[in-house]
């Protein structure tokens, strides 16, 4: 199964950065940074009736690539002005040519938080995405036994770091709860044989607490999808290949916003 490849791979990934600088070093320079409790990425997708979190990927092993060409941080930029509340940067190198200094360069320019989207295997990748500037890291429920993803929930937190907590059916969503996650998304897109449905989260929507913010990821292309989860009682949307493919990022989102696609 391609998730468990990657999360190997991360691994192997994550062993030669310890090479180069120990966790011990990576965690004091988590902890040296600025840590004003405020919780950046939370605040910015509460309190909408719909917020939008907005993907700055170059590849998937889905999709191949998805933009030949990638200014990365002109597209953040892009994103901020037509009002996204957050982005996400993808930093997997593999299977999405993701790269961490995308992410500091992003999250150095943009006001808005940034989330930190790789396959967390490691405490050692939770400090580094506060290193790199990050504000939320991305938890995949499935690739974490329980204990453990809810000692990276209580890490990112105690950094000042948000958790978004990707499930993708009951059973997971029972398991993020648990962990004590703020925030949880539910993928559309079924990482085991890469299908979408964008049902899927309407259909979970019911089981997470309102008091939890629910994010929407995967397979979002229209307006209509919008209105609709909207509808269902989601308060936040992460949309990647869309706004990827638009050549006017902007105005796509712009008219996803509206209504109008
Ligand atoms: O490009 P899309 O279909 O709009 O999807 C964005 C985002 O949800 C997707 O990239 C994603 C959701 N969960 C992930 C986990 C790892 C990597 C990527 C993802």
């Amino acid at each position: 199964m391609i998730l468990d490849q990657i999360a190997k791979d991360t691994q192997i990934r994550v062993a030669k950065k310890k090479e180069a600088c120990p966790l011990e070093e990576i965690r004091e320079k988590a902890l040296a940074c600025e840590n004003t409790g405020e919780f950046p990425f939370e605040k910015a997708l509460a309190g909408k009736e719909m917020s939008f979190i907005c993907e700055v990927k170059r590849a998937s092993p889905s999709k191949g690539v998805i933009a030949p060409v990638f200014p990365y941080l002109q597209i953040a930029e892009e994103y901020e002005k037509a009002g996204a509340s957050a982005i996400s940067c993808l930093t997997e190198p593999k299977y999405f040519l993701g790269q961490d200094r995308y992410l500091r360069e992003i999250a150095s320019k943009v006001n808005i938080p940034v989330l930190r989207k790789d396959f967390t295997v490691d405490s050692y990748q939770v400090y580094e995405a506060k290193v790199l500037g990050a504000s939320a890291v991305l938890l995949i429920c499935s690739l974490l036994e329980e204990e453990t993803l809810r000692a990276y929930v209580e890490l990112a937190h105690s950094l000042g770091l948000s958790a978004l907590v990707e499930a993708h059916d009951e059973g997971e969503i029972e398991k993020a709860l648990r962990a004590g996650t703020r925030i949880l998304g539910v993928n559309n897109r079924n990482l085991k044989d890469f299908t979408v449905d964008v049902e899927n989260s309407l259909r979970l929507r019911q089981q997470v607490p309102e008091d939890v913010i629910f994010v929407a990821e995967s397979g979002i292309r229209t307006g209509e999808d919008i209105e609709k989860l909207k509808k269902g009682g989601v308060q936040a949307v992460l949309i990647g290949e869309t706004l990827m493919r638009s050549r006017n990022k902007g105005k796509m989102l712009q008219e996803l916003k509206e209504g109008k696609r």
